[in-house]
């Protein structure tokens, strides 16, 4: 890998890697996501991003295990996310789902701690409104015991992170919402950093994969020769420009891969440095189009988008 991953350091004063491993998929054979973490950490990713509704906790732990006993690094050197679901938002219920976790992920404490989205459901997905101040009590609970270093959110909106941090002992420390160069979010971001909130982006890809095909027609960063004449340039890929875009506005990335190159091509970022001129070519790309709208939740109370 060249160039050396940078890093942030949260407002709880831990540090957090740009760049993370996304886990995310709708369809993986078995093995799939222990397999995509193992070369990741080989490749040098030392933040690995999943949720306990991926469904795939007991496969990443056994991945970081594996990892651990091969000696290729030890629980220190990674920072380990996972996300509260809908339907634990009671404050009683956060700290047994955070342990429900932590089991399967084979670990006794998780780096962040996020609550996935500011909606509240019941396991047959009718919304309970349960408001996130009172999910957030448990969530502060759970770094009392020392479950979780840090806690923060994800696709909470502006109103939302105002409310929480007017209500919050601890405060948010991430909030993690899709940002990418066709959904540039710039109000949503600078809010954030003003309150010392570090902006993560998941699906930091977005119209650039390839394995989107429901999008054709708005996908003209896929095609458009100003970022290939960019992506020339410093002999990187689309993909490879998108992230380091992001990195520059000082934004961490999540880029999923179950693709071997893949994972090793996205880590290698941090090496070059677009300028102002190329930093607005990419900017243009936006057309405010979300690839993860959350349209399963848009009827129940506290819909973020
Ligand atoms: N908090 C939340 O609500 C959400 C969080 N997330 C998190 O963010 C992560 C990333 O988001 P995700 O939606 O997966 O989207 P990404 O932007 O990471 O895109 C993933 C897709 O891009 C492909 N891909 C990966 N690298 C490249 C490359 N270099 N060139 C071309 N295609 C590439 C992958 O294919 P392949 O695997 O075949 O290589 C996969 O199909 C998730 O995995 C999850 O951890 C995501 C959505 C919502
Ligand atoms: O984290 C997540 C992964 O992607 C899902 C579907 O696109 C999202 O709903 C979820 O929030």
């Amino acid at each position: 890998m060249a160039g050396k991953i940078l890093s942030y350091k949260l407002s709880s004063g831990y540090e957090i890697p740009m760049i993370g491993l996304g886990t995310y998929a709708r369809k993986a054979d078995t093995g799939q996501f222990r397999q995509a973490v193992e070369w990741g950490i080989e490749a040098g990713y030392r933040h690995i991003d999943t949720a306990s509704c991926y469904k795939n906790e007991e496969e990443v732990g056994e991945a970081i295990s594996n990892k651990i006993y091969q000696g290729i690094v030890s629980r220190q050197d990674l920072f380990v996310t996972t996300k509260l679901w809908n339907d634990s938002h009671a404050e009683q219920d956060v700290i047994p789902a955070l342990k429900s976790s932590l089991n399967r992920l084979k670990l006794d404490y998780v780096d962040l701690y996020l609550i996935h989205w500011p909606v509240s459901v019941n396991s047959m997905g009718e919304d309970m409104k349960i408001d996130f101040v009172e999910t957030w009590r448990g969530m502060e609970a759970a770094v009392k015991e020392g479950l979780v270093k840090s806690i923060g959110v994800s696709n909470f909106n502006e109103e939302q992170l105002t409310r929480l941090l007017q209500n919050a002992i601890i405060k948010p420390v991430v909030n993690q919402f899709e940002i990418n160069p066709t959904l540039t979010q710039h109000k949503l971001v600078d809010f954030c950093k003003k309150r010392s909130i570090m902006p993560v982006a998941y699906t930091p890809l977005g119209l650039i994969s390839e394995a989107r095909p429901e999008f054709i027609g708005k996908d003209a960063i896929k095609t458009d020769p100003k970022l290939g004449e960019i992506a020339k340039k410093y002999k990187k890929t689309r993909a490879q420009i998108a992230l380091r875009y992001l990195i520059q506005r000082g934004v961490a990335v999540l880029p999923k891969s179950f693709t071997k190159s893949r994972i090793e091509e996205n880590l290698n970022i941090f090496d070059f440095e677009l300028s102002e001129q190329e930093m607005a070519i990419v900017d243009s790309y936006n057309i405010d189009h979300r690839c993860v709208p959350g349209t399963a939740f848009c009827r129940h109370n506290n819909y973020p988008f």
